[in-house]
């Protein structure tokens, strides 16, 4: 593991995430557990975008579970601002690869669907619903239902749904893993300015190297399964940052090396299964 990673084992009080020692087997104590990850030590700063990147099956989705509450750790400890993650929280949401808006529902009403699980008043949930929409562009959508809308839409749809319940920490899982490279693109653009909007941390999860370097300050590298952190590496680049540098094509490279061995360790475990 590298010093950078090392250096974050030391508990900081300012942390909006904070894992020590974290490890998850699926279905323990039977005949099919399942290590999925070992000795998780991560910190996150408020305000932080940090990129989870490792070859597939290494358990970035199952550190974000663990992260969201949705599942509990097998060792080792959890912490959102200091205090320990138990269950899921408003504060912490998780936005997948395929936005699950309700098809039944308004974008406005999917947009108000969590607050009214919280038992905001109508009123205040229409016009949290509004703001949110506004912020990623789609005000004139609110009445329109999901199906009328393409792929890059619903998913502003989801992150506008995960802003109106005014996160501190936004998990983000390959949220533009489905759609198309030019639409990605712009995804990675709107939600770099929604971040700058917002005082939010955000986890984010991607197979794509391009994607890590245009978004993160920083890159936590996984190991092939069980997943552990291999090294982490900071981006000190302003933003928006081009593509075509020397600077990301230099990042682009290390990164791709830090992952080959990972990658083909993956794929050896996963023919023998
Ligand atoms: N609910 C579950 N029950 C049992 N095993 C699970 C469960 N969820 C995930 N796993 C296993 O844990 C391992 C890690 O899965 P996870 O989805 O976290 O990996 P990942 O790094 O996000 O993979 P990918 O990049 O392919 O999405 C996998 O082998 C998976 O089969």
């Amino acid at each position: 593991m590298s010093d950078l990673a090392n250096s974050t084992a030391t508990i900081s009080r300012e942390s909006a995430i904070t894992c020590r020692g974290v490890g998850k087997v699926w279905l323990p104590d039977t005949p099919r557990a399942y290590e999925a990850l070992r000795g998780i030590d991560l910190d996150v700063k408020p305000g932080e975008f940090v990129v989870l990147l490792g070859p597939s099956g290494c358990g970035k989705s199952t550190l974000l579970f663990l992260i969201a509450g949705l599942e509990s750790p097998t060792e080792g400890e959890i912490r959102s601002f200091e205090k320990p993650v138990t269950e899921p929280a408003p504060e912490r949401a998780l936005i997948f690869q395929q936005a699950a808006l309700f098809p039944w529902l308004t974008v406005g009403q999917n947009v108000a669907f969590g607050l009214s699980l919280g038992g905001v008043p109508a009123a205040e949930r229409k016009q949290a619903a509004r703001d949110a929409l506004q912020r990623v562009g789609l005000a004139e959508a609110a009445t329109k239902r999901p199906t009328e809308l393409s792929g890059g839409m619903r998913q502003r749809v989801a992150v506008a749904r995960a802003l109106a319940m005014r996160p501190k920490v936004l998990l983000m899982d390959e949220p533009f893993a489905a759609l198309d490279v030019q639409t990605r693109a712009k995804m990675q653009d709107f939600l770099l300015d929604v971040w700058r909007d917002s005082t939010a941390s955000v986890l984010f999860v991607t197979h794509h190297i391009d994607e890590a370097v245009a978004l993160a300050d920083r890159v936590v590298v996984f190991t092939a399964r069980p997943g552990r952190i291999k090294t982490i590496v900071p981006i000190t680049l302003p933003r928006p940052r081009d593509p075509f540098s020397p600077e990301c094509a230099a990042l682009r490279i290390a990164l791709t090396d830090l992952l080959k061995a990972e990658v083909d360790a993956a794929f050896a475990e996963q023919e023998g299964l």
